[in-house]
């Protein structure tokens, strides 16, 4: 057996998790093509060096005698050559040397569980998974890649110095598992096409060459080779013009004439709608055809004034401007239609409880829009209404409720124009929501079933070569001295090559996501504060009590907390996903502190985070977490990851006094010690040292750089997530940027480690997101510059001789 084949048969072994149906089949293309509407163009290996690594800022070593990290002593050497004087100025008041013993007697013991078997359940590396991906992955922006032609750099590097001209050596401290993806980063590719965007019209070659080609091996519809069994049976044309009519159905916000619908169109429509499935054919919709302008002006009063409270409690939101336009198309469309339901007509009709008569006028609705696209009508369905109010001012009879108010009319634009949305918002791919057998088993007909995160880390790809060149350019003829905007021109100018174009689109709305999780260490006294303050907190959020939602508003970011991990229970609240996997993480002193499936639960559920927050409309992610006590298990995967030594990365967090610091030390020492991790499985190394919050921001990470989204990360428990992504797949961290440097010396490692450069540096230490949120107007403002500035040719300015 060769080495290729030993790594191929664990390749095999890796398991989806348990709670999505066990073992899947791995390393298996996802089916993305051409889903991505909207999102940028194709990933190309970058050139160059370490752009973002000031030299100064990677520059760590351990102190002379300091201790060897146990797990890997080897990497000792790592800082040698970098400057001495970092982390023990940085830190004068702790004493590294010195570190007190357990607790004794403050929390009863309980056996250690059994570490996850870490054996053969590795993700594969890159090279391995596209080699066996090839022949099913549809391409989405460099998944399999070819050979590397170039020397290795961090791909998320974008060729240039901040210094103007001088070539760095890439930092001391990437890692092998971070430059074997670097080197991949490099591989050049042929551009593939920009992807359609979903927000502007598209002809039908677009749409057709858009949609998921079936595998050789996928059978044939019948319909493809058996002649047309009778009469009944749709030709290609007919079944062509009904997708394209499901296809072309869009919610139209503005753009109505005032012409009348013809009688005979508008009667056509309704008859569609009648003819809607409903149980027990019950039909037990009525149609409302509302032309009189005065009702309709009612109507329209009562949906301002809704839109006014929901823009009080949602400023600069995407639906803020949406919304008006749907306000003004009530009175400016010839014809309202409301869509009633009489939840008692039909009488005891088996089926009538368990499917609601709403859900048959729904299908009535679709049915309408439908026909109406035939007939080139556009329809708007308001929903920023309360209905009931709208019953009233319809003087509906009172067992009647309102299911849909329609504007509906001639269009000035054909409707095939996507006024759905403002371009922002995309469409959740069919790949994203078609499951086989099991939930959780993903794939679409006639593909291997996939998981998420493998689907996940084969959509992750390198800079756009082209655009990070077009940008590197356009910084150099902008009216500025060259070099002049420092950091910020390397911010810019990567922006350019993950969003696949030049300039780059400014990276708002943003989204925070504050992942939070309790933690089984608290128990060995690693911090002061108790453990049910993780739970008050998240309530704090979401009342909009906290730092991160003075922050979040500042800054125009919206805030929703993750519950993956804590330990009360928390009840629904708006802003919350309650995506609880365990209560809480097991002690990582004494054993692993989850299971193999919970790590992949939490980094699968950030994943989906990221996809939810990016499909409503974010164009930039930004990392926030709540976690009594997550500093230990953060400065724990720091150590696992980068090969630092616990004295050196563990901090005092919230704020730990000598003795409380000496502990956490040697408590990170012994979860290091008690089963060291195997670092070609990093998801191990998640499992066992990690909190539900850190694999969360894991997937997190991977998700957005899957999306090619800018994630910008907070302090150091995103550090260490992002770390556990970087071994993952190093190409993810071509998304991140560090938003701040905490004060915790893990920080500054695990940033160092990763090629990371941070915006600012507060000496903040808070979490949330908050340092995240802080570094936003930068990063926005770096991608302005190279749409707004004017360059020395356009403005007439003179260049330096
Ligand atoms: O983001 C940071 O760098 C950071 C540094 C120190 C503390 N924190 C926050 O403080 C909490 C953990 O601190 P501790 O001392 O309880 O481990 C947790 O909720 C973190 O969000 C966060
Ligand atoms: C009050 C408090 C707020 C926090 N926010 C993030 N971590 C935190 C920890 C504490 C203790």
């Amino acid at each position: 057996m060769t080495d290729h084949d030993r790594e191929d048969a664990r390749h095999r072994e890796y398991e989806g998790p348990k709670w999505m149906g066990g073992r899947t089949a791995p390393g298996l293309g996802p089916a993305l093509g051409g889903l991505f509407e909207g999102l940028p163009g194709t990933g190309q290996g970058p050139r160059g060096r370490d752009a973002m690594g000031d030299p100064s800022h990677r520059a760590l070593q351990e102190p002379q005698g300091a201790p060897m990290n146990p797990v890997r002593p080897e990497r000792h050497t790592m800082y040698e050559e970098s400057r001495p004087e970092q982390h023990v100025s940085r830190r004068p008041e702790h004493d590294h040397g010195e570190t007190a013993g357990h607790p004794s007697g403050t929390t009863p013991r309980t056996e250690p569980a059994p570490r996850p078997s870490m054996e053969g359940r590795r993700v594969p590396a890159a090279e391995e998974r596209a080699e066996e991906l090839r022949p099913n992955v549809i391409p989405f922006r460099g998944g399999a890649q070819p050979p590397r032609s170039t020397p290795p750099r961090p791909q998320w590097d974008t060729g240039a110095s901040t210094d103007h001209g001088q070539v760095d050596e890439p930092p001391m401290s990437v890692r092998p598992t971070v430059r074997d993806g670097v080197e991949r980063a490099h591989e050049t590719l042929d551009p593939l096409p920009e992807p359609p965007h979903q927000g502007s019209p598209r002809s039908d070659e677009a749409v057709e060459a858009d949609r998921p080609r079936p595998s050789p091996e996928t059978p044939r519809s019948p319909s493809d080779d058996v002649p047309r069994a009778s009469e009944r049976d749709f030709d290609e044309t007919e079944r062509a013009a009904v997708y394209r009519a499901i296809r072309e159905r869009r919610d139209v916000h503005a753009g109505f004439r005032p012409d009348p619908v013809p009688a005979d169109v508008l009667t056509r429509v309704l008859e569609a709608a009648h003819q809607a499935p409903g149980v027990g054919h019950t039909q037990p919709w009525d149609f409302l055809v509302i032309d009189d302008p005065e009702l309709r002006a009612r109507v329209r009063d009562l949906a301002e004034r809704e839109r006014a409270t929901y823009d009080d409690a949602h400023p600069d939101t995407r639906a803020h401007a949406l919304s008006g336009l749907k306000v003004e198309a009530i009175a400016q469309s010839p014809t309202n239609i409301a869509v009633t339901v009489d939840p008692t007509r039909g009488g005891r009709t088996p089926g009538r409880h368990s499917k609601p008569a709403s859900y048959s006028a729904a299908l009535a609705v679709e049915n309408l829009w439908l026909a109406a696209r035939t007939e080139g009508l556009g329809v708007g369905w308001v929903s920023l209404v309360d209905e009931r109010e709208v019953a009233d001012a319809l003087d509906l009879p009172s067992h009647l409720e309102v299911v849909a108010y329609l504007c509906v009319g001639y269009v000035e634009e054909s409707p095939t124009t996507d006024t759905e949305d403002d371009g922002r918002t995309r469409g959740r791919p069919l790949a994203w929501v078609v499951h086989r057998d099991r939930y959780g088993r993903r794939g679409l007909p006639g593909q291997e079933p996939t998981t998420l995160l493998e689907e996940t880390i084969t959509a992750i790809g390198a800079l756009d070569h082209r655009a990070v060149e077009e940008a590197r350019d356009r910084q150099a003829r902008m009216t500025k001295p060259p070099g002049s905007l420092g950091v910020l021109e390397e911010v810019s100018i990567r922006l350019a090559g993950l969003a696949g174009q030049s300039p780059p689109p400014i990276p708002e709305p943003a989204a925070v996501a504050v992942f939070a999780g309790d933690h089984g260490v608290h128990a060995q006294g690693v911090t002061p504060w108790p453990q049910e303050v993780t739970a008050q907190m998240v309530r704090n959020f979401l009342d909009g009590g906290a730092v991160v939602n003075a922050f979040a508003a500042q800054v125009g970011a919206e805030v929703t907390v993750v519950d993956v991990g804590v330990i009360e229970d928390l009840a629904p609240r708006p802003g919350l996903l309650s995506r609880k996997v365990a209560r809480g993480t097991a002690d990582l002193a004494r054993g692993p502190a989850m299971s193999r499936e919970q790590a992949l639960h939490a980094l699968e559920t950030g994943i989906e985070v990221a996809r939810d927050l990016v499909s409503s409309g974010a164009r930039c992610l930004l990392t926030g977490d709540m976690g009594i006590a997550n500093t230990t298990p953060s400065a724990a995967l720091i150590c696992a990851f980068t090969g630092a030594d616990p004295a050196l990365v563990t901090g005092r967090g919230t704020g730990v006094d000598d003795a409380t610091y000496g502990r956490k030390v040697e408590v990170v020492r012994q979860a290091l010690t008690v089963d060291p991790p195997d670092l070609d499985d990093p998801i191990g190394v998640l499992a066992s040292l990690g909190g539900l919050e850190h694999a969360a921001l894991t997937g997190f990470i991977l998700g957005g750089a899957a999306l090619r989204v800018p994630v910008l990360l907070d302090g150091v428990i995103a550090g260490s997530a992002a770390a556990a992504a970087a071994a993952i797949s190093p190409e993810s961290m071509a998304a991140c940027f560090a938003g701040h440097r905490s004060t915790e010396p893990g920080h500054d490692a695990v940033l160092e480690h990763l090629g990371l450069r941070p915006l600012i540096d507060l000496e903040m230490r808070l979490g949330e997101g908050s340092g995240a949120l802080l570094a936003l107007p930068l990063l926005q403002a770096a991608a302005r510059t190279l749409r707004d500035v004017a360059t020395f040719d356009t403005a007439g300015v003179s260049t330096a001789p």
